[in-house]
């Protein structure tokens, strides 16, 4: 198991060195470092089967027996967010939001929460009642309600049509700018990833293989001829040759 050892800094959230995660005797993660300063955004990019979820669940703490080692330092008041929402079915929204959350004021921050993602007065709708999306913004209230410093999401938006995606490209920046939590999204849309991170990585060979500094001004568009160099800079990082098909 990875052993957690003090290691983050006021400016850094997230320190991974040396980790190594193996299936029997298949290596997914072979020696991984990576850093996520305190409010930086980093989209992680990389081919199926490149070891993206198993690094966030290891980062969640949710993959104990698998074999490995090296560092995994997070804080402790971290979130995760996943491709389906996760709402409990038997409870209302409201009280999905507040799963965990103690203190006197629960109830105030999770409308409050449930406003920022534009579900005010749906608190006492049942999560059936919601469609995709709006499912997926109550898991995203859920998951801020707590100002955690490190949000993990894997592929959030994954199972939302194009349209919705981009709306909730939108609220997420607009949730990031206000909260400030460090991000780390797994992603497997280059667009999005050029969209919202500051910097984005690319795994390959169980190892960071590819480092990107987004910088491009808001709003970030495939207008800007710099979103197309990242794209082809990218794509290229991922084996796409654009000439094919
Ligand atoms: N519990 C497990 N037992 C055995 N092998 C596993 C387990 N979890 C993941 N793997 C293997 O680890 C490798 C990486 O899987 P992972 O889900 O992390 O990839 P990914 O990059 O997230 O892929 P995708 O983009 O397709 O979601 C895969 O070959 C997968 O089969």
């Amino acid at each position: 198991m990875a052993t957690h050892a003090g290691g983050l800094t006021a400016t850094r959230t997230v320190h991974v060195q040396r980790l190594v995660r193996r299936f029997e005797n298949r290596t997914v993660l072979d020696g991984l470092d990576l850093d996520v300063g305190a409010g930086e955004f980093v989209a992680l990019l990389g081919r199926s089967g490149s070891g993206k979820s198993t690094l966030l669940r290891a980062l969640a703490g949710l993959d104990r027996d698998v074999v490995g080692s090296g560092t995994v330092d997070v804080p402790e008041n971290s979130s995760v967010v996943f491709q389906d929402a996760r709402l409990l079915p038997w409870q209302r929204v409201l009280p999905n939001v507040l799963l965990g959350l103690r203190g006197t004021d629960a109830v105030r921050r999770g409308q409050a929460a449930l406003a920022e993602v534009g579900l005010a007065g749906r608190e006492r709708a049942w999560p059936n009642e919601l469609s995709g999306g709006e499912q997926q913004r109550v898991a995203l209230a859920r998951s801020l309600v707590s100002e955690p410093e490190l949000l993990l999401a894997d592929e959030p938006f994954g199972a939302l049509d194009a349209l919705t995606r981009i709306k909730m490209h939108g609220l997420l920046r607009e949730l990031c700018a206000r909260h400030r939590p460090a991000v780390l999204l797994v992603t497997h849309d280059v667009d999005e990833a050029i969209t919202l991170a500051d910097r984005v990585v690319v795994l390959d060979g169980g190892r960071i293989a590819v480092e990107v500094t987004i910088d491009l001004p808001a709003p970030r568009s495939h207008r800007q001829p710099q979103f197309l160099a990242y794209q082809e800079l990218l794509l290229h990082a991922l084996g796409v040759d654009q000439t094919e098909g």
